[in-house]
């Protein structure tokens, strides 16, 4: 009590000085001083950050308002401190990086600005609720559910259990925000940097690990080889010509996605036109401390002292460091003020007296401020121009290569590795791989519009039924995307030397060079000698711990403070959440499992997204038509989604900003959208990839796989209901026996005998029947706390309702043949733990492996199988009936079966039907459910709403027991 005292009378006081920062806020974004406003907002993730800290809050608290007080602009307090940024707190974990020609889901970050207004949107939206929840949130607390909402005054600790969705789908952990070092980094400095690193950056920066790595000249594919060599084959459309010209000319969309051809032309040689070596950079803490410490009334505009930061300053500094490379003696920092002195000796000698006043007084500053450290800090091996007149724009500098994965084969890798860490959440390695997509946009129309518009007409190769006649192109691959990883972490080039920055000169970008795809690294403005090679990894994580472990250094005036971009939450989801539940898809899988057909809208609509023959031929016809199920839904929420963008970016923002900017935010929104429908279409193909590789373990050949769920019949109803081996009826029998008399039981199976609902022209209306005397029955018979006949007959009520039921086809269990996974690919910590040797991974793909997938299509996590057995409970499979009697053992306080349990399940059933029910209640579920179904999904696969009879008399039976601890 006396805790939960203490953080609330600090939240009151932190909401105050919220407030003052915020009116701050408002003056300064008045006032159009858009720097000072980055600062605010960085201040109040910071303060955000401290506060998720919870205990700490007081002391984090007068921490960040004196920071608050320090940094303030001239004005709003008295420091000298104008320009000060700060990060959010970090610590490391790996993530892929993308090359796919086109921005990618965060390409939109080139703002700084923007980059901190969704953070703090983010971080504001998580301290409201912390706020809300704060003193009053224990984990028995009834009368609330885990997303805040109150589900009829019912709900227990369980609900944060079971609100499976919304951990699953891009919830992440709070960060450690540990200090992570090798032991060979420089151990004597070690404190000091930690200490420093914690006040600049609320945290220390990760150093990067040097690996070495076997050089190679082309591609290496590690499995499948003639399947990856067909998904980097290019395909022109058979009018490319005229696609280019279209979009040469301005007449087509200039973001079309057309394969980009280019002519060969050899690499930069290494060692001579570009070298490897140690690089260093600075964070944007750094870059604002050297700002103000720039003079303020000079002939320095304030773009040219940003220049001179990214362009002078940074060069010379990869110059000084350069003798660094393969020392085997690199420090963590490097100490800016030898740099400066060098910039001062080279204009001295080119007599530039401007950069010499300029970087004098900066000198001056950095003796007069012995608090402030002046450094830079390790980036590990970068690649820098060797080349006396240096690149020109849009040049060819070289290939990304690397070991070609399967992408089936590479996310069994990410298992391993997870595996191996005992899924752990440290700081795993660096990352090195990048996702080679094929370029989509392949549009095809049925032949009558082609007709109309007179265009060439081509055959959609194999895949269409409605073969040479039906379908054109007129642009992408004329295969279609498909995608497979790039990993340079063991055999490379120097291309996987390259660091990432904000404001890059080279792009990473897919390119079809004689007759095949690559990840060529282009320039996209002249690189001067000694200017260091960088691209923008482009790369996306849904985990906000990779988010914030990766310190951005590029040094860049438009640096978003991380090179990876955060994404999956809030608003992100919401139309999947809302349209997309685990009801809803396996309501699509139903309907494409019983049709087993793929119409012509279905290849219209997978055509559009670009998906063609390169993904889908040679899958059956029951997948492909799923798949255009969800091409639907991934279309329906690229419609609805910028909306709910919009609308959660404005709520959040007007509570904090005087003026909105409609246009910019509009527009901003619809760039996320399309960043999630990329998203989307890279998870579905994922998806395929993997359920095809299971399939054709297991079949042989994939199209032979039968659909994974299958309607049963009324017959089949029966017999898994009434009669059968381990029907509901046979396990109520063996459940409630050690609790009744033998003569009771032999009657009760006798009647149930003469209930037989099979061999009757309706045999569905005979079931139901059967089931509700039954239920009658039951309910007739004296409960106790042991045997809760009561609950029971509520189950077969809920069983009599309930129309129809779904077997799942379990495929045969296999096991790949071993991933190898060596130190480099655990990370430096696990590589001590675990040796030097390398691991074999090999991953078991079970019964219901390929359902679980094709469920959780839009997630890639290692066990679907065992998630959508979680995400089933109650909603999808109903409770076994034998949770109901004593045997089943559980702690007698979760043997509760009152009238709030009975409110809490109609609850469910009503209002959010597609959520599972929480297994710590007096429900227990099958760990293996081969057979579906429940009123919920009846009224998902009806478009309807839940049977009413059902529900009234659920509601108004009269209760006939009432247990001790029942109330
Ligand atoms: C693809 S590697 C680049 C090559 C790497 N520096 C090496 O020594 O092999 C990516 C890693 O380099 C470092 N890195 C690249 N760009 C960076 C940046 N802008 N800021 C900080 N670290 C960066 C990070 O440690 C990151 O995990």
């Amino acid at each position: 009590m006396r805790n939960g005292y203490y953080v609330i009378r600090g939240l009151d006081s932190i909401k105050e000085d919220i407030s003052r920062m915020c009116r701050d806020a408002i003056k300064l974004k008045n006032r159009g001083d858009a720097r000072d406003m980055n600062r605010i907002v960085t201040l109040f993730i910071r303060l955000a950050t401290s506060l998720d800290k919870g205990p700490k809050l007081a002391y984090a608290r007068d921490e960040m308002m004196k920071s608050w007080k320090d940094e303030s602009p001239p004005g709003f307090s008295s420091s000298s401190s104008k320009y000060k940024k700060s990060l959010v707190k970090v610590s490391e974990r790996k993530q892929s990086y993308r090359s796919n020609g086109r921005p990618s889901m965060n390409g939109h970050f080139d703002s700084g600005d923007y980059a901190s207004d969704r953070e703090i949107r983010r971080r504001l939206s998580k301290l409201n609720k912390k706020f809300l929840h704060s003193g009053s949130d224990t984990s028995d607390d009834f009368d609330k559910s885990s997303d805040g909402s109150t589900v009829d005054g019912m709900s227990t600790a369980s609900e944060t259990e079971s609100d499976l969705e919304y951990t699953s789908e891009g919830a992440t952990g709070e960060s450690r925000g540990e200090t992570y070092f090798t032991p060979d980094d420089g151990v004597d400095s070690l404190a000091d940097e930690r200490e420093w690193g914690a006040r600049m950056t609320k945290a220390g920066l990760v150093p990067p690990v040097t690996r070495k790595y076997e050089v190679i000249d082309h591609y290496i594919i590690v499995a499948d080889e003639e399947e990856v060599r067909r998904k980097m084959q290019v395909s022109l459309p058979e009018d490319y010509a005229e696609k280019l010209n279209a979009q040469r000319n301005g007449t087509e969309e200039s973001d079309m996605e057309i394969p980009e051809v280019k002519d060969y032309k050899p690499r930069k040689s290494l060692g001579d036109e570009v070298i490897e070596q140690e690089v260093y950079g600075i964070d944007p803490y750094t870059h604002n401390l050297l700002l103000d410490s720039m003079p303020e009334e000079s002939d320095w505009s304030l773009v040219d002292k940003h220049i001179f930061i990214e362009e002078v300053l940074l060069r010379t500094l990869n110059k000084k460091v350069r003798s660094f490379t393969g020392s085997g003696n690199t420090p963590m920092m490097y100490p800016l003020k030898p740099v400066f002195e060098e910039i001062v000796e080279n204009a001295e000698e080119n007599n530039d007296r401007r950069t010499m006043r300029l970087c004098q007084f900066i000198l001056k500053a950095i003796d007069s401020r012995p608090e402030d450290n002046y450094v830079a800090y390790r980036k590990g091996l970068g690649v820098v121009c060797n080349k006396e007149g240096g690149f020109s724009e849009d040049d060819f500098i070289v290939e990304f290569l690397g070991e070609v994965y399967p992408t089936w084969k590479w996310f069994e890798k990410q298992d391993g590795i997870r595996a191996l860490q005992k899924n752990n959440n440290d700081p795993a390695p660096e990352f090195y791989n990048i996702y080679l997509e094929r370029p989509k946009g392949t549009q095809l129309f049925p032949i009558y519009s082609c007709e109309r518009a007179n265009i060439h007409l081509v055959e959609w190769n194999h895949l269409s039924p409605f073969k040479g006649k039906v379908l054109v192109q007129t642009q992408g691959d004329a295969d279609g995307y498909d995608l497979v990883v790039v990993d340079a972490m063991h055999k490379a080039n120097y291309a996987s030397r390259i660091c990432h920055s904000c404001r890059p000169n080279c792009e990473a970008k897919v390119t079809a060079v004689d007759g095949q795809y690559q990840i060529g690294i282009y320039s996209v403005r002249p690189i001067a000698y000694g200017e260091e090679i960088t691209f923008d990894y482009n790369s996306v994580t849904e985990s906000k711990e990779e988010y914030e472990a990766s310190v951005c250094l590029c040094g860049n005036q438009v640096c978003r403070g991380s090179y990876l971009n955060l994404t999956g939450e809030g608003a992100f989801q919401k139309v999947l959440k809302e349209h997309h539940g685990l009801l809803d898809r396996h309501c699509l899988l139903l309907e494409a499992c019983e049709l087993n057909s793929v119409s012509e809208e279905d290849y219209i609509e997978l055509g559009k997204a670009g998906l063609g023959s390169c993904l889908l031929g040679g899958l059956p016809d029951w997948l492909i038509a799923y798949t255009a199920r969800l091409v639907r839904f991934i279309n329906f929420e690229r419609t609805k989604l910028p909306n709910e963008i919009l609308r959660h970016n404005i709520e959040e923002k007007k509570r904090y900003f005087a003026e909105i900017n409609m246009e910019v935010e509009k527009s901003d929104a619809e760039i996320q959208a399309e960043g999630v429908y990329n998203q989307r279409l890279q998870n579905l193909a994922l998806t395929i990839d993997k359920v095809r590789y299971v399939m054709r373990c297991v079949f042989g050949d994939p199209k032979k796989a039968p659909p994974p769920l299958q309607r049963l019949r009324p017959e089949e109803a029966v017999s898994y209901l009434w009669k059968g081996e381990g029907s509901l009826v046979e396990e109520l029998i063996r459940c409630m026996a050690p609790h009744m008399e033998d003569v009771t039981l032999r009657d009760l199976k006798a009647k149930i005998h003469a209930h037989d609902p099979s061999g009757y022209d309706d045999t569905e209306m005979k079931l139901r029947k059967s089931l509700l005397w039954l239920r009658d029955e039951v309910r007739n018979l004296p409960c106790t706390y042991k045997s809760r006949h009561d609950a029971a007959a509520d189950l077969i009520h809920v069983y009599a309702y309930t129309k129809c039921f779904f077997r799942i086809r379990e495929y045969k269990t296999v096991t790949s043949p071993p991933v190898y996974i060596t130190p480099l690919d655990l990370g430096p910590k696990y590589a001590n733990k675990l040796g030097s040797g390398v691991h074999e991974y090999c991953k078991t793909y079970n019964e219901t492996y390929c359902l679980g997938q094709l469920m959780f299509w839009h997630n890639q996590n290692a066990e679907p199988d065992a998630t959508l057995a979680k995400a089933s409970r109650g909603c999808l499979s109903l409770p076994d009936v034998g949770s109901f009697y004593a045997k089943v053992q559980k702690p007698s306080r979760q043997r509760v079966y009152g009238p709030r349990t009975v409110k809490f399940m109609l609850a469910r059933m009503e209002k959010q039907p597609q959520r599972p029910w929480p297994k710590d209640r007096i429900w227990s579920f099958k760990s293996s459910t081969k057979v579906v179904g429940s009123p919920m999904l009846d009224a998902v696969l009806h478009k309807a709403t839940i049977d009413k009879e059902m529900v009234q008399w659920l509601k108004h039976r009269p209760p006939i027991y009432q247990a001790m601890w029942d109330s």
